[in-house]
C-alpha cells in the first residue's frame, strides 16, 4: 500500500497475461474482488514486495505455473467512489512454465484472441486489454462507483513508456 495522500487509501496491484501461439492464459476468478469475471492472475502487491515480484507471486499461488519472463506493458489507476485508489502493473508474459491448475482462488482458461470475453470482465478492460494484445503499451485512467460496479469515466494513452 502506498501511503501517498494521507487519509486515502492507494492499493497498488498486479496483472499478468501470458501470451503465446494465438492465445492469452485467462483465469476465471472464483473468490474476492471480481469473483466470477475472467482476468489475468493477479492480486494486491504486499509490504516488502515488489511490484514484479507480487506478479510472479500470484501467478504461482493462483494456476500454480512460473512466469519466464514478465514485461511491463501497462499502468492503471482506478478511483471507486472519491477516497479509494488503486493503481495495477499491468505485464504481459511469453507463455509460463507448467500446466496451470485450478486452485480455490481461479479456473485457468487459454483463450483465443479474437474471442477475449470482455463482457464478462471488468468495464474498462476493453479500453486497454487490446493494446496489450497487439503488442504496444498504455497508460489508463478510471473512475467507478464505490462499489466498483459502474464505469463514470475514463481516459486511456496508448504508445507511452511504462
Ligand atoms: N483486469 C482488471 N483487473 C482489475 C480491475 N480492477 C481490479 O481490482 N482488478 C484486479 C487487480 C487485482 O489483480 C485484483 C484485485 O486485487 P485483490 O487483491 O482484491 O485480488 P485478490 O482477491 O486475488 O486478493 P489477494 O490475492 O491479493 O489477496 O483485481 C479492472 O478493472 N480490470
Amino acid at each position: 500500500m502506498v501511503d501517498l495522500y494521507p487519509g486515502w487509501i492507494v492499493q497498488e496491484a498486479t496483472i499478468t497475461y501470458p501470451v503465446t501461439d494465438g492465445s492469452v492464459l485467462l483465469i476465471e476468478k472464483k473468490r474476492g474482488v471480481g469473483a466470477g469475471l475472467y482476468n489475468g492472475p493477479g492480486g494486491k502487491v504486499e509490504a516488502g514486495e515488489s511490484p514484479r515480484e507480487a506478479a510472479r507471486r500470484e501467478v504461482r499461488e493462483e494456476i500454480r505455473v512460473r512466469v519466464p519472463a514478465l514485461s511491463k506493458f501497462g499502468e492503471l489507476e482506478f478511483v471507486f467512489g472519491g477516497d479509494h485508489f488503486m493503481t495495477v502493473h499491468v505485464y504481459r508474459a511469453p507463455g509460463v512454465l507448467g500446466d496451470p491448475e485450478e486452485t480455490v482462488e481461479a479456473k485457468p482458461r487459454w483463450v483465443a484472441l479474437d474471442a477475449v470475453p470482455y463482457d464478462r470482465m471488468w468495464e474498462d478492460d476493453r479500453y486497454w486489454l487490446p493494446l496489450l494484445l497487439a503488442g504496444r503499451t498504455f497508460r489508463g485512467w478510471f473512475r467507478f462507483d464505490g462499489a466498483g460496479e459502474t464505469l463514470r469515466g475514463r481516459f486511456v494513452e496508448p504508445d507511452v513508456t511504462v
